[in-house]
């Protein structure tokens, strides 16, 4: 198809703004979804992000739409995940498109993922215009968050769409303005082939599915391609398009989507952002931009059965097929026993992950606290990237520890704004820049460490705010800190599951709390359980877990088997999520207590 009549879009939004109901309307209006499809959210796959809410992969749906001009348009929409934690996949799915449909709901109004994907839109000189959305809301405010849109974001609204993805309201203004607003795509059909992975996956028959945007050139079957990243060559299998359902193409030409399935075996060989081009004419340079993105929060996952440490690493092993930005490597711990590593870019990630892991591939784990990446230098002059807590050297051979920080901007109303200063700078932060959006919305913006996220600040936030706050964080920089490890003694045994790095200031409260706190987790048992939390050799808190006095079935009178059965069972499915360390039985909450530290 003539490039004048392509349309590649994007939306954006906060997160819970409509954005997945809109592009489900979007996909109705135009007859790509059969009454069948309708009932679910058609670009939320995976049946965990239904659930949730949230989409994880970014997706392209090309659309036929037939607009008031009396011409045919292809409109390419391409879904962009919605959380901090996959902001380089939403840069990059924004750099394959010329327009973005500013989702804000109308009761809501602007919050701080809103910010942050309108800048990298604004970034990439995308055409940005607002929908507001929910305004069959009865809460809906429609003027008032018009003149915020303006006011924060510094773009016109007046002629923004009214909308309500629920009740089909705006939908076809909301393809008209696509058509007229959105820039056609440029680039030349005959010039070297360029083309940006903007998304991969795997699948089990297919291989690897790469999601593309030609910026030059064309691909059709049969090619031979190079990857300029990692360089590796490969026969083009099959190009097209999903409208929704795959359909194969005869090629794919400068400013066109759709995917391309070469033979490629891991997602790792085909990463977001990397750059395709012709084996034997290739082109001078890659598209700017790749850039590698690196797990930056960590933490064990250890079979509670050892005898599913086979089907851990199998399950692992399929879920890195689709996922580059998640790493893992064995890791043997003397409480926990042999299990894995494992590396994510944030918190969300490592949730889903370990859901994913449990529900699909039926694994039961332990997890252990999460933990950041921090580069050690030894006093030998050696650096290290420690990613636990036992791989700490002993202090005496540490020169300087450094940790990752954020830059974290926070939005809120005004009458919070004092307890989220507070929460900042309890949380070590450093304020950059204190604004205030309107008269009631203020943004704060603070440098903060990775590591007092990674514990509870985002519960913490919601929770002095009521739910207000809406936050959003991007990497800074590695600064040096007072780090010390904190160790875990239960009946006199360091369990190395249970090590933290804290920062000094820190450590002999969450010491102390931590051992608090652990007591209320773990059972009674036949036994007094002492927990201690210990830096180095000195102990700095403890606490007891009595011994059990009397047998749990003792308080079954009589000869009711059947109460007496049903207790015992009780007692089994408790033991579930237990793992025997030592002469003790831990439960998994044990192993995450620090998380419920509260200061
Ligand atoms: N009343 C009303 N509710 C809406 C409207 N659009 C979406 N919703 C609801 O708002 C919630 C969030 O909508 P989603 O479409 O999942 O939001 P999203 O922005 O895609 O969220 P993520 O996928 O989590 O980023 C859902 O419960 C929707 O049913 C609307 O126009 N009016």
């Amino acid at each position: 198809m003539n490039q004048k009549n392509i349309r590649n879009f994007s939306i954006i939004a906060h997160i819970d703004h409509g954005k997945s109901t809109l592009a489900d309307r979007l996909l109705e209006a135009t007859g790509a979804l059969s009454d069948r499809e309708k009932s679910d959210q058609y670009l939320d796959k995976m049946e965990l992000e239904r659930e949730r809410g949230i989409t994880i992969k970014s997706q392209a749906v090309r659309l036929n739409y037939k607009a008031k001009d009396g011409l045919d348009y292809i409109l390419n929409l391409i879904d962009t995940p919605g959380h901090v934690d996959f902001t380089y996949e939403v840069s990059r799915s924004l750099s394959a498109c010329e327009g973005a449909l500013l989702v804000v709901d109308a009761a809501q109004g602007v919050e701080a993922q809103t910010l942050a994907n309108v800048y990298m839109a604004i970034d990439q000189d995308l055409e940005v215009f607002p929908v507001l959305n929910k305004i069959d809301l009865p809460s809906a405010e429609p003027e008032r968050v018009r003149e915020e849109v303006e006011e924060i974001i510094g773009i016109d609204t007046s002629d923004a769409v009214l909308a309500s993805a629920k009740e089909g309201i705006g939908i076809s203004d909301i393809l008209e303005a696509v058509v007229n607003r959105v820039p056609a795509p440029g680039g030349d059909v005959d010039a070297p082939l360029q083309a940006m992975i903007f998304d991969s996956w795997y699948d089990s028959y297919q291989g690897v599915i790469i999601l593309t945007r030609v910026v030059e050139g064309s691909v059709k079957k049969g090619d031979k391609i190079k990857l300029m990243a990692t360089g590796g060559t490969y026969e083009v299998q099959k190009v097209g398009a999903f409208s929704p359902h795959p359909t194969e193409l005869p090629k794919l030409a400068a400013g066109e989507v759709g995917f391309v399935i070469a033979g490629i075996k891991v997602v790792e060989d085909a990463k977001v952002g990397d750059t395709i081009t012709h084996q034997h004419a290739p082109a001078e340079k890659p598209l700017p931009g790749f850039q590698e993105v690196k797990p930056m929060v960590f933490s064990g996952l250890y079979p509670i059965d050892s005898g599913e440490y086979d089907a851990l690493r199998d399950a692992l092993e399929k879920l890195r097929l689709n996922d580059a930005a998640f790493s893992f490597e064995p890791e043997n711990s003397l409480a926990l026993g042999f299990g894995f590593r494992c590396g994510f870019l944030g918190l969300l990630h490592m949730e889903i992950i370990q859901e994913r892991l449990e529900r699909e591939f039926n694994v039961e784990l332990i997890t252990t606290a999460p933990t950041v990446v921090y580069k050690v230098t030894t006093t030998k002059g050696e650096l290290l990237q420690v990613e636990s807590a036992n791989m700490l050297p002993e202090v005496q051979f540490i020169e300087k520890i450094e940790e990752p920080f954020v830059l974290a901007s926070i939005h809120v109303p005004n009458e919070f704004v004092g307890a989220v200063l507070n929460l900042c700078i309890e949380k070590r932060g450093v304020q950059r820049e204190l604004k205030y959006l309107t008269a009631n919305r203020v943004m704060v913006v603070y440098e903060l460490p990775l590591n007092e996220i990674v514990l509870d600040f985002f519960d913490r936030l919601k929770s002095i705010t009521r739910g207000y706050a809406s936050l959003d964080y991007e990497h800074l920089d590695f600064r040096p800190s007072k780090l010390v490890r904190l160790n875990v003694l239960i009946n006199g045994d360091v369990v190395d599951a249970l090590s933290l790095i804290v920062h000094m200031d820190k450590a002999q409260f969450r010491g102390r709390e931590l051992v608090s706190k652990m007591k209320e987790f773990i059972p009674r048992q036949q036994y007094e359980v002492a927990i201690q939390a210990a830096i180095g050799n000195k102990v700095i808190a403890r606490s007891t877990v009595k011994a059990l006095r009397k047998d749990v079935t003792a308080k079954c009178y009589g000869g009711d088997i059947t109460r007496k059965r049903k207790l015992l069972e009780k007692q089994k499915a408790g033991k579930k999520r237990m793992k025997q360390v030592g002469s003790v039985e831990l439960p998994q909450d044990a192993f995450l207590a620090i998380l419920k530290v509260k200061e």
